[in-house]
């Protein structure tokens, strides 16, 4: 979880690849309404995302239910949010990537071939409510390198991974 640009594709992905379990992009998920508004940069309010996130609820539990687990890279930005996907998977763990909103932005400048760039940004950082203490989960700071986020994810997540780690050619975000 976490705003857009925080890493949460490229972090899920690797996370996936550790942990050898399918992996689901919350924003494959959007209407073409909701995915036109945010390629205009202008952000979703709660009527938008409650749909997708059940939609994003009830594909992760099926994929779940025929794996050994799944990670999910969605923003799941306010606790209403979590709770909406919890309904589906309610052992999920969040990982909040939180970080330095000019560091964000920094990263977001430099994406490429994406349908949403730098202006969602400070929509996203008035929506965000950080994990609460009663939220299994941890809270990362995105400034680390992914191979120390992925460690550190797994270690305080307290989850075996069962392959390997991945050279980084071997990772590749679905779009
Ligand atoms: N820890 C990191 N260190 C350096 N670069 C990173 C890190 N995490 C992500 N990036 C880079 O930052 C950019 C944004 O990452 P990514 O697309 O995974 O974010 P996101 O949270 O999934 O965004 P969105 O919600 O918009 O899909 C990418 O270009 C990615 O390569
Ligand atoms: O909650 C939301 O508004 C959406 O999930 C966004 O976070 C987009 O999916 C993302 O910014 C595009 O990648």
């Amino acid at each position: 979880m976490g705003v857009s640009g925080a890493g949460k594709s490229t972090l899920a992905v690797m996370l996936a690849d550790r942990l050898d379990v399918p992996f689901i992009e919350a924003d494959d998920y959007h209407s073409d309404e909701a995915r036109d508004l945010m390629s205009r940069g202008i952000g979703l309010n709660d009527e938008h995302r409650t749909p997708w996130l059940d939609r994003v609820g009830a594909a992760a539990r099926e994929s779940a239910d025929a794996a050994d687990g799944i990670v999910i890279a969605c923003s799941a930005l306010r606790r209403i949010y979590r709770d909406r996907l919890r309904r589906y998977l309610p052992a999920t763990k969040f990982v909040f990537l939180n970080g330095a909103p000019d560091l964000i932005a920094e990263r977001l400048k430099g994406r490429q071939n994406h349908f949403v760039g730098q202006s969602l940004l400070e929509s996203q950082l008035n929506v965000l409510e950080p994990l609460e203490p009663d939220e299994p989960g941890v809270t990362l700071d995105l400034s680390e390198t992914l191979d120390a986020l992925v460690d550190e994810a797994l270690r305080k997540l307290g989850v075996a991974p069962n392959a390997a780690p991945a050279t980084p050619t071997e990772v590749r975000i679905p779009r």
